[in-house]
């Protein structure tokens, strides 16, 4: 009977499957450590103490959607929770507004070093908006990939489009809705800094935004009064990407 064999009696691999059916203990003078050693010889190499897999790769994750649909409050809330990703700074160069902090809130340029970035292709997107330009500079992308952070980018549906234009699958696309277009409505009209033409102009650019959406590899629904759920599932697509056999790399 296995149980009662010594481990002068039987082979390393028969001491392996004794101890692994649990038979081994004390009284029967077969010691754990004498079984490990027994295994490690049957198998004829040492046990590896590496981790079995490489550690996951940074991820650039691109978080996007019409316009109200929650993108900032998303991403200020992402903030408080994940304070280990890196929220990209967006440069731009429109004037700082009072209370606003140079790195924190926007890198604030001058015309000429904006088109600068241009020409020297150092923008990962970028847009003109009532008269400034705005733009996400690819050295922040670079310095936090070379360090091993994850990138959080916020964009608009267009700017997503010309990411994954530089980035194609190496980035991960989220794509934010509201629960309906009337919600999404209703979200706008209490945000109060819409006037009325701007509120056409908004819808009607969300419905052809909606469009896009195959474009996309991950939607989420930000329904009203759930943001926390929202947040929840965008972290559970980022530990889902973190656990992904075929890990996605950027190079810009
Ligand atoms: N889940 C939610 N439930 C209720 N209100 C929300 C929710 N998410 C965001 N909001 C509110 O909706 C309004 C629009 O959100 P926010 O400004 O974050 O949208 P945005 O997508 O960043 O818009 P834009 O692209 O125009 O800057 C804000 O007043 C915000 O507080």
């Amino acid at each position: 009977m296995a149980g009662c064999a010594s481990s002068t009696e039987v082979g390393s691999a028969a001491v392996a499957e004794v101890m692994f059916k649990g038979e081994i203990n004390e009284a029967n003078g077969l010691k754990q450590t004498q079984a490990l050693t027994a295994v490690e010889t049957a198998l004829g190499t040492p046990f590896s103490n590496s981790p079995q897999v490489p550690p996951p790769k940074p991820l650039v994750i691109v978080i996007s959607g019409p316009s109200g649909v929650g993108k900032d409050a998303v991403i200020k809330r992402l903030q408080e929770v994940r304070r280990e990703f890196h929220f990209v700074v967006t440069a731009t160069t429109r004037s700082k507004r009072p209370g606003e902090v140079d790195g924190i809130d926007y890198y604030f340029v001058t015309k000429e070093e904006f088109r600068k970035l241009i020409d020297d292709k150092e923008l990962l997107e970028f847009a003109l908006v009532y008269g400034d330009y705005k733009g996400i500079p690819k050295q922040q992308v670079r310095d936090c990939i070379s360090k091993g952070l994850d990138v959080v980018l916020r964009v608009d549906v267009q700017g997503a489009a010309t990411i994954r234009s530089i980035l194609g699958s190496n980035a991960v696309f989220i794509f934010l809705v509201a629960e309906s277009e009337v919600a999404l409505v209703k979200r706008l009209a209490e945000r109060k800094t819409e006037s009325i033409d701007k509120m056409v102009l908004r819808i009607a650019t969300a419905r052809e935004e909606l469009k896009r959406l195959q474009e996309f590899d991950y939607v989420v629904v930000n329904a009203d009064g759930q943001l926390e759920k929202t947040v929840k599932t965008i972290c559970c697509i980022i530990d889902a990407e973190k656990a992904r056999v075929l890990q996605r790399t950027v190079t810009i």
